[in-house]
């Protein structure tokens, strides 16, 4: 066991460390995950093999114990955490039989929440109605936590349901729970996965900020026989000293090494001198040729919209996803990412963490990223799952500073970057702090004369306004 953790390279802190499950026969035999499950792995996703993170994982969590995994980007686990928790909501029985949630899975976007809720129905969706039925009706209600469903707690202002497993982000959790009768009790949940621990223990703006969102979920989640389930790619300190701390005996998995870039994908730095270099170095990349579809990141959603601006002439299919897209508008660009429609999608942060668009070869990182964990996530959303995939950032001589801890996470990933990069001066932790919250001010991204786009601007507005004038008056 020890000598295939080395292999795998899994590395475990921890007591009486459960032992590792190596193929799918040994899932079902030895640690009774329901045979749906099983089944759904080997033929329904197709796979050959359990991850390293999953064969330490899951069996760890149907064990009971709480963990902290991080394993790099597009290593499987949402599977690593999903197949425990529905073996166990499947297998131990319900006590407070159709009365409250049982376990609660949270996200940091809706968009990677849909993502989880999908990949769990396929997990136990069976081809024969009956089994179908019963796993569904009798044995699991799987829900997201989407508008309709707070729609419907709202309304009928009642504090039981039937739903065993919840997907959600905790915004819309604490809509419910922070009325003065909370409409949603968490006081059932037996299971916790917090699925991108680090971002959702990231501070902000006053109770805005995903960890104090994250710490009244925790106090609402009084159930004292509670476990709960750390996961992500990158490893943060505080995260760790907080499970230590308040978790029962908990195990930390890691698979590789901490904070890398996955080696999997073909990293590059690209210098381009200035804005104007930048959206060159892109129409290149365009007309040079690439395997669709490529992800380009923006550190903003003007300059997303900016950058589509200039693109979208350019005879490509290109398509882009930011915050001020309707969340319809944001599904049906996921979509066609994923149909292979669109070739080009320009995204913000937003789609950095956790999203799997099976077959991005290119990730370009338009704006550089501000801060080394941002990186990582961003060129993870290619070379997933045991694929290739290329990443070419961008720089100007604004993003100087973090030059060198990008370059070293290059370098380490096993691809060439010049020696001088990595000699520059180092970032305090205080100014990577800084950094990692701050945008950098840049040039707009737009090429017509700034009177041009000035006045194509107004007579946006005055379109608009238009618009919004003729439906009052309507009404
Ligand atoms: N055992 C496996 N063998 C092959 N593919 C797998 C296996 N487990 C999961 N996958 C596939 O790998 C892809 C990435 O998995 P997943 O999205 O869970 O990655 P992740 O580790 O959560 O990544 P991220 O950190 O970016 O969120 C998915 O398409 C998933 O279906």
């Amino acid at each position: 066991k020890v000598n295939l953790r080395k292999q795998m390279r899994i590395f475990v802190q921890g007591t009486d460390v459960p032992d590792l499950v190596e193929n799918f026969n040994q899932l079902e035999e030895k640690f009774g995950v329901h045979s749906i499950c099983v089944k759904n792995l080997t033929e329904r996703f197709g796979f050959s093999a359990l991850s390293p993170i999953q064969m330490q994982a899951i069996p760890a969590m149907l064990d009971g114990r709480e963990i902290l995994a991080c394993a790099p980007t597009g290593s499987g686990k949402t599977l690593a955490f999903l197949v425990p928790v529905v073996s166990h909501l499947l297998n131990v029985k319900k006590t407070k039989k159709g009365k409250n949630i049982r376990a609660l899975i949270l996200s940091p976007t809706r968009e990677l929440a849909e993502q989880t809720f999908s990949e769990c129905k396929k997990l136990i969706r069976s081809e024969n109605d009956e089994e179908n039925e019963k796993i569904h009706k009798d044995l699991l209600n799987i829900r997201l936590m989407d508008k309709n469903l707070v729609k419907s707690f709202t309304e009928k202002k009642k504090q039981t349901c039937d739903i065993d497993l919840l997907i959600s982000t905790p915004n819309r959790i604490i809509h419910l729970i922070k009325q003065e009768t909370p409409i949603l009790k968490l006081d059932s949940i037996e299971w916790l996965v917090v699925d991108e621990s680090d971002k959702l223990f990231e501070d902000g703006k006053e109770d805005a900020s995903f960890r104090d969102q994250l710490g009244r979920i925790y106090s609402a989640c009084e159930n004292p026989k509670i476990r709960r389930a750390m996961f992500s790619a990158t490893f943060a300190h505080d995260v760790q000293q907080w499970c230590v701390l308040n978790m029962d005996n908990v195990l930390q998995v890691t698979v590789g090494g901490k904070n890398t870039a996955t080696s999997s994908v073909k990293q590059e730095l690209k210098y381009v001198g200035n804005e104007q270099g930048k959206l060159l170095a892109m129409q290149d990349i365009i007309r040079g040729g690439f395997a669709p579809p490529a992800l380009v990141f923006v550190q903003s959603k003007e300059r997303a919209k900016e950058l589509y601006a200039e693109l979208v002439y350019d005879g490509i299919n290109i398509d882009a996803i930011h915050g001020d897209r309707t969340p319809e508008q944001r599904e049906k660009a996921i979509q066609s990412l994923h149909a292979g429609t669109t070739w080009v999608m320009i995204c913000t942060e937003h789609m950095g963490r956790g999203m799997d668009f099976q077959n991005v070869n290119l990730v370009v990182n338009y704006d550089f990223p501000n801060s080394a964990v941002t990186y990582i996530h961003r060129i993870g959303r290619t070379g997933r799952a045991g694929r290739t995939g290329r990443a070419i950032t961008l720089f100007t001589d604004q993003d100087r500073a973090l030059l060198r801890s990008i370059a070293n996470l290059i370098k380490e990933a096993g691809c060439d970057v010049p020696e001088y990069m990595l000699k520059m001066k180092k970032m305090s932790k205080e100014e990577r702090k800084k950094t990692a919250k701050t945008q950098t001010k840049r040039n707009t991204i737009r090429t017509a004369p700034p009177d041009i786009l000035k006045r194509a601007k107004k007579r946006k507005t005055e379109i608009k306004n238009k618009k919004i004038q003729k439906l009052k008056d309507k009404n």
